[in-house]
């Protein structure tokens, strides 16, 4: 019988994974044989200098791009042979998201964007989610700009939307692209906070893409990538560690 992923203590995994993109002289390996697992309950970090695969192993895990080889699970499910719908409904099921271009609906005010993870899943939100909306709605600040539309708001507060909306629905794996990035350093912080408490009180597994030593040092785990292959898996490292490692890899690339 095959060790199946939650055997492993896992909620995603890739194996063996390579991306290309392109043909002949336009060709880019973005993923060279990346093996890695997304540990359940803990909160990752995925670091690496621009350009080094990290996007594109966020976008592959979660079923957004598909792999030029290798193997991907998301859960025990195997999504090589899976078809749009039921990758689709996976996805909803299992996951959040924080993208960088945040991915708000417009038409849609801070309300209607928190609630959009259960519309979309035909339900409302259960007393305890509810509860937990509301908690999401006041770590981040959101109170005052329930009614507002996502034009109507900064960059700040329409990542803190996002974010929200990535943790409301609790899903056992969120993914978030440089979730700081548009934020001061409190809101910033807060943001680190809450991600660390979806994964010690809630039991969700976070995967975080980051440039920013501080914000993964929330982390219990930084996976470092550099051209496309993981260099470094370490578990939780003060912000002094996780520089003085970057700047040591980028001297000897
Ligand atoms: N759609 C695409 N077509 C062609 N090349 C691509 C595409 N997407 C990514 N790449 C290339 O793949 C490599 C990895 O890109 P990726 O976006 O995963 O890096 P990254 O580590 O997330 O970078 P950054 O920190 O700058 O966001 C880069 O060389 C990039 O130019």
């Amino acid at each position: 019988m095959d060790i199946t992923t939650t055997d492993l203590g896992l909620v995603a995994r890739v194996q063996n994974l390579s991306k290309s993109y392109g043909t002949d002289r336009t060709r880019v390996d973005a993923l060279r044989d990346v093996d890695l697992g997304i540990r359940r309950a803990e909160f990752t970090a995925i670091m690496g200098p621009s350009g080094s695969g990290k996007s594109t192993l966020m976008h592959i895990m979660a079923g957004l791009d598909s792999p030029t080889s290798g193997r991907v699970w998301l859960g025990d499910a195997e999504i090589g042979g899976m078809d749009d719908a039921n990758l689709t409904l996976l996805r909803r099921r299992r996951i959040g998201f924080v993208f960088q271009s945040f991915n708000l609906v417009p038409t849609l005010d801070v309300e209607g964007n928190l609630l959009l993870p259960f519309e979309l899943d035909g339900r409302r939100p259960t007393t305890r989610e509810r509860d937990w909306i509301d908690e999401l709605e006041q770590a981040l600040g959101l109170e005052g700009r329930l009614a507002h539309r996502p034009h109507e708001l900064s960059g700040g507060q329409q990542q803190r939307v996002a974010i929200a909306r990535a943790l409301a629905t609790r899903p056992e794996l969120v993914f978030a692209d440089e979730p700081t990035g548009n934020l001061d350093s409190r809101t910033g912080r807060e943001v680190l906070e809450l991600l660390r408490t979806a994964s010690t009180r809630y039991g969700q597994s976070i995967a975080m893409v980051t440039h920013d030593p501080i914000a993964a040092s929330y982390a219990d785990r930084v996976v470092f990538l550099a051209d496309g292959r993981i260099v470094e898996d370490r578990g939780r490292s003060d912000a002094a560690e996780i520089s003085r490692f970057m700047l040591d890899m980028e001297a000897s690339s």
